[in-house]
């Protein structure tokens, strides 16, 4: 058990293990949500490893069986006690794989159950809500370089460098759009949440977490370009849609989206990266993978303000703490 920089820790893992063939990402709710983008960055740049993202149980009840000394899984957990997910990093750690565990809880089941573990922020602000998020990247970025070279590393540093203090300085002027977000929607039975890209699963956490769990509003979520494979059908005048844009490769799928809802006067807030200048800390070469990032930290506070609105605190819930499932 260690807690190190990202990359210490991959420097020390290829000490031990010259090649590996796959990086497996696992974790349950908003923590593996939190893996997406590193996922995304695996598949899209490794020329070599093989990459996949699933939720503690599927690993656990049903592990690929190329799981052994040439594969690194990283799991993720905020406060580190998740079962499913302490039981992945455990059951990867069996089958020989090289385990790496992101929590914010320090002394947490996960982090003593890893190898390696990197105990990142969550509390303090804005920024720190995607730590977990970032550093998952930075752990990809580390691998692909380490093993492969990367020729888009000193960039991705760049970005890592700015990042944070991006989200907190865009934070300072997205108040009066989050109240109007928060009155726009706080009597909606659903809200309908799309995303391209890196950021697929910024629609999913802000579906499945901040809208279902935390607000107990109906939120089917996809992918911007399967939004036209079906779901399209019920865009109606008022529809109540949330649709986050990136500023990268995929950005055309979300204005497609964008031009569809606006035919059909559907009721949509566009949560948009070029909006808060991704840009002016991302080079074209990484900016797709830190979409994810600013969306999320922005959007925190259209959810602070919807619940404020809506007389729901976001800790609200009608299960979880109360009952054993
Ligand atoms: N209801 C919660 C989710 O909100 C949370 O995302 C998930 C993972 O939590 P953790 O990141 O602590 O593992 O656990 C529970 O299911």
């Amino acid at each position: 058990m260690s807690s190190n920089t990202a990359e210490s820790i991959i420097k020390a893992i290829k000490k031990d293990h010259k090649a590996i063939k796959q990086v497996l990402f696992v974790g349950c709710g908003a923590s593996m949500a939190d893996l997406y983008p590193a996922y995304y960055f695996t598949l899209r740049e490794s020329k070599s490893l093989q990459t996949a993202i699933m939720t503690g149980n599927e690993f656990n009840f049903d592990a690929p069986k190329n799981v052994g000394q040439d594969t690194i899984v990283i799991s993720a957990s905020l406060g580190g006690t998740t079962p499913e997910s302490v039981e992945a990093t455990k059951h990867a750690r069996e089958l020989g794989a090289t385990t790496i565990a992101l929590s914010h809880n320090e002394g947490s089941p996960i982090v003593q159950a890893a190898e390696y573990t990197i105990v990142h922020g969550f509390d303090k602000n804005y920024a720190e809500k995607v730590e977990k998020m970032t550093l998952a990247l930075k752990l990809a970025v580390e691998i692909v370089n380490q093993y492969e070279g990367y020729d888009y590393y000193e960039e991705a540093q760049t970005a890592f460098d700015g990042i944070y203090d991006l989200i907190e300085d865009q934070i300072k002027y997205v108040g009066p759009s989050a109240k109007k977000f928060a009155e726009q929607y706080k009597d909606e039975k659903t809200i309908y949440v799309m995303a391209s890209g890196a950021t697929q699963d910024v629609a999913y956490s802000t579906a499945n977490f901040l809208f279902m769990e935390m607000q107990w509003i109906a939120a089917p979520n996809y992918n911007s370009g399967e939004y036209f494979h079906g779901p399209f059908e019920l865009t109606v005048k008022d529809a109540p849609f949330l649709l986050y844009a990136n500023d990268g490769k995929t950005r055309k799928m979300d204005m497609r989206a964008l031009t569809f809802l606006q035919r059909f006067d559907a009721k949509y807030t566009l949560i948009d990266a070029k909006d808060f200048g991704l840009s002016s800390i991302a080079g074209p070469n990484v900016i797709d993978y830190f979409n994810p990032m600013l969306l999320t930290g922005v959007f925190r506070k259209y959810a602070e303000e919807l619940a404020a609105a809506r007389n729901h605190p976001l800790s609200k819930r009608r299960y979880m703490w109360k009952l054993e499932y």
